[in-house]
């Protein structure tokens, strides 16, 4: 029986799954805390991946392993292989500002021979599928640029957190040769120099973002091994890795019609499509998947931390704010949370704060608190679903993944805010499935030669829960009436 690893490493924690690569079944895995904050150094996220790996009893039986990772995370790397600061992740949004430059840099005429529209969005639209917002690497390099120019002088290569961890995995790092870094075409769709239209990275874009050229990992095929090391049971591949939502969707085997709702830090709307999306309002970022096809989605910064931080306040664990929730009527009588607590990416509101409205002495309790909170990120999410609905992504079946969906409020409020059933797939760790299961790709068209013509392989589908309730359509419209009533951070 051939081991697959799948890891995902995310933002809140580095979780590791070993399976049968025949079947599927898992066989052992583990799972290790990350650090708090929107800055922390690659060097932590490796020590998490080695205690997880440890829990799960190591790599000397497996054959192959791939590494799904948060997206978009900026992994600097001066000439040495080291790491230069502390890696901004894709929820740091000091880049605000330097988004904002480079769309309006974009959108500017060059020369007078060569006019660009003027509409800088519509520009990256074109060029990368995606229009920059604060999570974008690209705009983390620019900050860079900008905030410490002697950081920026020394990068040399640029990587994200999947490609960085496989790459240290596969026995490199500080002095090895920088070319060895690898990747893949959903997380390089992230960082905005890929485009997903010419499958190739804008080294113009790069530069116009971090000041000067420097090595990008190679993107390597979705079943082609980033790396192969020798060891005397045998070599272990690493695969190509993937960005975490497209990790997920190959967990998920997601089809045309299926779209994923991932309740984790991140919320995260994603469906696969088989043609690149080019949204120029910014709502929807055109990002490849793990497949060879897209994976447009939408993605808020605010999800299951609203409601970490809602049982805060009332004093409750997640299973008490639930019940709460759970007691109170729809609408919570007219309490709306906007929960941009951390700002907001889409809708673009990095500077924003969160807003509790509709506040009244008949409506004051901690039940209704409770439910606003649910409400008020599950309308988020349900924003991005028009969203993907206007690029014309067909929404048949939604599928509730992440820390979120352990939440029983969430999985019964969500049908009636969404307005559709939501499935909730038995409880598991979908981005590190997608990982082993790429990692089984790897090992099967290495083994029969197979290469470009080869699929991933077809592990048995897991167990659905399917939740059913009637539309509620006041509360997305008590929400859309406050939703731009916030306030503004203090700088
Ligand atoms: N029963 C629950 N109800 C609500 N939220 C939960 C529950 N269990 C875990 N969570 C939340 O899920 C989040 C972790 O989910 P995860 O998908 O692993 O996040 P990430 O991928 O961003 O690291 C945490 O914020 C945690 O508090
Ligand atoms: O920025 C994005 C997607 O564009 C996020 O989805 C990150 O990839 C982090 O994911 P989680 O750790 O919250 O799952």
């Amino acid at each position: 029986m051939a081991l697959v690893a799948g890891v995902d490493s995310s933002t809140q924690s580095c979780k590791v799954v070993i399976r049968d690569a025949e079947t599927g079944a898992l066989v052992r895995s583990g799972r290790a805390s990350h650090p708090e904050g929107t800055e922390v150094h690659p060097k932590h996220w490796w020590t998490a991946l080695e205690e997880a790996l440890a829990q799960a009893g190591g790599l000397d039986d497996v054959a192959a392993v791939a590494v799904g990772g948060q997206q978009h995370g900026m992994v600097v790397l001066d000439e040495q292989g080291e790491v230069i600061r502390p890696a901004l992740l894709w929820n740091d949004s000091r880049s605000a500002p330097a988004a904002r430059d480079l769309i309006a840099e974009l959108g500017d005429p060059v020369t007078e021979d060569t006019p660009r529209s003027g509409d800088g969005a519509a520009a990256w639209a074109q060029a990368i599928g995606s229009v920059p917002v604060a999570s974008i690497t690209v705009t983390k390099l620019r900050w860079l640029r900008d905030a410490e120019p002697e950081n920026a002088a020394r990068v040399a290569a640029v990587a994200l957190p999947h490609d960085w961890l496989s790459w240290r995995l596969a026995g490199y790092g500080p002095g090895s040769d920088l070319t060895t870094l690898a990747t893949d075409r959903s997380d390089a769709s992230g960082t905005g120099y890929w485009s997903p239209f010419t499958e190739d990275y804008r080294r113009d874009l790069l530069v116009l973002g971090l000041g000067h050229d420097a090595v990008l990992p190679r993107v390597v095929a979705p079943w082609e091994a980033a790396h192969v090391v020798d060891r005397p049971g045998g070599p272990l591949l690493v695969g190509p890795g993937a960005g975490d939502n497209a990790a997920a969707a190959l967990g998920l085997g997601m089809r045309s019609g299926d779209v994923a709702l991932s309740i984790g830090t991140s919320g995260v709307v994603s469906a696969v499509a088989s043609e690149p999306i080019a949204d120029p309002s910014g709502m929807v970022t055109g990002f490849a998947d793990a497949t060879g096809r897209y994976l447009p989605l939408t993605a808020t910064l605010n999800a299951s931390r609203v409601l970490d931080a809602a049982a805060r306040m009332l004093g409750v664990d997640h299973a008490g704010l639930s019940a709460l929730a759970l007691s109170a009527p729809a609408g919570a009588e007219g309490l709306v949370m906007v929960p941009y607590l951390e700002g907001e990416r889409t809708p673009n509101r990095p500077e924003a704060t969160g807003a509790l409205h509709g506040l009244r002495l008949a409506n004051t309790t901690p039940a209704n608190l409770a439910r606003a909170a649910v409400e008020g990120m599950l309308c988020g999410q349900a924003d991005g679903l028009d969203a993907l609905r206007a690029q014309g992504v067909p929404v048949e079946r939604i599928q509730l993944i992440g820390g979120g969906a352990q939440s029983e409020a969430v999985r019964r409020i969500a049908p009636s805010v969404l307005g559709l059933d939501v499935s909730v797939p038995a409880p598991g760790e979908y981005v590190a499935d997608g990982a082993a299961r790429q990692a089984a790709w790897v090992l099967a068209a290495r083994a029969s030669g197979a290469g470009e013509g080869s699929t991933h392989p077809a592990w048995e589908a897991t167990s659905v829960e399917v939740h059913r309730s009637p539309a509620v359509p006041a509360v997305r419209e008590q929400y859309a009436a406050v939703r731009e009533l916030t306030g503004v951070r203090p700088a």
